[in-house]
């Protein structure tokens, strides 16, 4: 079975795992079972009604009780979307990160053989299992481990290029033998990993670095990354670093931010000359017919009543400042300018990444400067 994250199709199938896009922060994952139906509080969706469809496709239906549209859209699962979609067992790097971090270590189908510790919810999982040669991720969680192990094999990765083990990496390192490991590893013996890409997203990085030299490839540049949230892992992990002869180290972070564009409306002085001068009215009228209510002989009821029948003052204007009537966007009888807004929610959760690397055998270079 090939993996629906690495290979794309047309139309929408029987057991399909397909992503349903609701909205930018609610995406669901669901397996196509034409027997099924998809529920949202707008209405429901029949997975028959998706079968025979293309992928991105818009699903309408009538919404309960009103006559208005609900859809969705049916979308082809990628690591982006999944991670955007996946059930939480642990934090999870998400796409701000985890795009840099491959790019920064030049991560590719072609040559990139990973070790990434530990797996948690499987989000980098994903995508390193699309954009490498080979994937070796460890858990040392028996049930997130078989958690993921689970997941992986219903989305094809075990059987395309990924092999999860059930370890404690600090303690154990990352040899993996078939024989003497729980792992869904099928090569028997000692696996030659030859990893030339390393991600630690531990909170001890610096107790599985010295375990690194067994494994990694010996006759090429070998790049690291650590994910660790506190400054003070940063620390130890660069001690460990130094120790066991890792170069080039840096630190960044990364600061996603999603920009939205959109139209504000122009607002002058006069404007809020106006304004102020409207409150003020409405205030001295208001006043001037209480003291007058109360002058009278009517009771507090009465008052209300009157007041209920005849408000205070005529209905605000729009208020250019406030609430007030809605003015729909770019309304041309304002007058509007282009801004931009930045998300308030920023999905990304934020680590510092410490990146290091190694050349273990630099023989090669020796001989051809001889
Ligand atoms: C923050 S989560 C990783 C999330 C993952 N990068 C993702 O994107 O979904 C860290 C995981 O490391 C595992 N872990 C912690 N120490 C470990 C160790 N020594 N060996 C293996 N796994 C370990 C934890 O059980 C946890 O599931």
């Amino acid at each position: 079975m090939s993996s629906c994250f690495s290979e794309y199709k047309d139309t929408i199938q029987e057991g399909d795992l397909a992503l349903i896009w609701i909205s930018r922060d609610n995406t669901k994952a669901i397996t196509i079972d034409s027997k099924e139906t998809f529920n949202t509080r707008y209405g429901s969706f029949p997975h028959k009604d998706m079968i025979g469809r293309k992928y991105g496709s818009q699903i309408a239906i009538r919404t309960k009780n009103t006559n208005k549209f609900a859809f969705i859209h049916v979308l082809q699962p990628t690591p982006e979307l999944w991670t955007l979609s996946l059930p939480h067992r642990t934090q999870i790097v998400y796409t701000p990160d985890s795009s840099y971090i491959m790019e920064r270590l030049n991560c590719n189908p072609n040559t990139s053989r990973v070790i990434e510790a530990g797996t948690g919810s499987g989000s980098f999982s994903h995508a390193f299992a699309r954009s490498s040669k080979r994937l070796f991720t460890f858990e040392f969680h028996k049930i997130r481990f078989e958690q993921a192990m689970k997941e992986f094999q219903e989305h094809g990765l075990l059987d395309d290029n990924v092999t999860i083990t059930h370890r404690d990496v600090c303690e154990n390192g990352f040899t993996i033998n078939k024989e003497r490991d729980v792992t869904s590893c099928q090569e028997p013996g000692d696996v030659q990993l030859n990893a030339n890409l390393i991600f630690l997203d531990l909170p001890a990085p610096w107790d599985a670095i010295h375990h690194l030299d067994k494994v990694i490839a010996k006759d090429e540049k070998v790049g690291l990354c650590c994910f660790s949230p506190c400054i003070e892992q940063v620390d130890k992990t660069l001690e460990s670093l130094e120790r066991n002869g890792w170069t080039n180290v840096e630190m960044v972070e990364i600061q996603g931010r999603q920009y939205e564009s959109r139209r504000q409306m122009v607002r002058t002085l006069d404007d809020a000359l106006g304004r102020l001068r409207d409150i003020k009215r409405r205030k001295i009228e208001g006043m001037e017919r209480r003291k007058r209510q109360l002058e009278s002989s009517m009771t507090e009821g009465e008052i209300k009543n009157e007041n209920e029948k005849q408000p205070l003052t005529e209905k605000s204007e729009f208020n250019p400042f406030g609430k007030g009537s809605r003015i729909k966007e770019g309304d041309p009888n304002y007058k509007w300018k282009q801004v931009t807004k930045i998300e308030s929610e920023i999905k990304s959760h934020t680590s510092y990444l410490t990146f290091a690397f190694k050349i273990v055998d630099k023989s090669r270079k020796e001989v051809a400067k001889k």
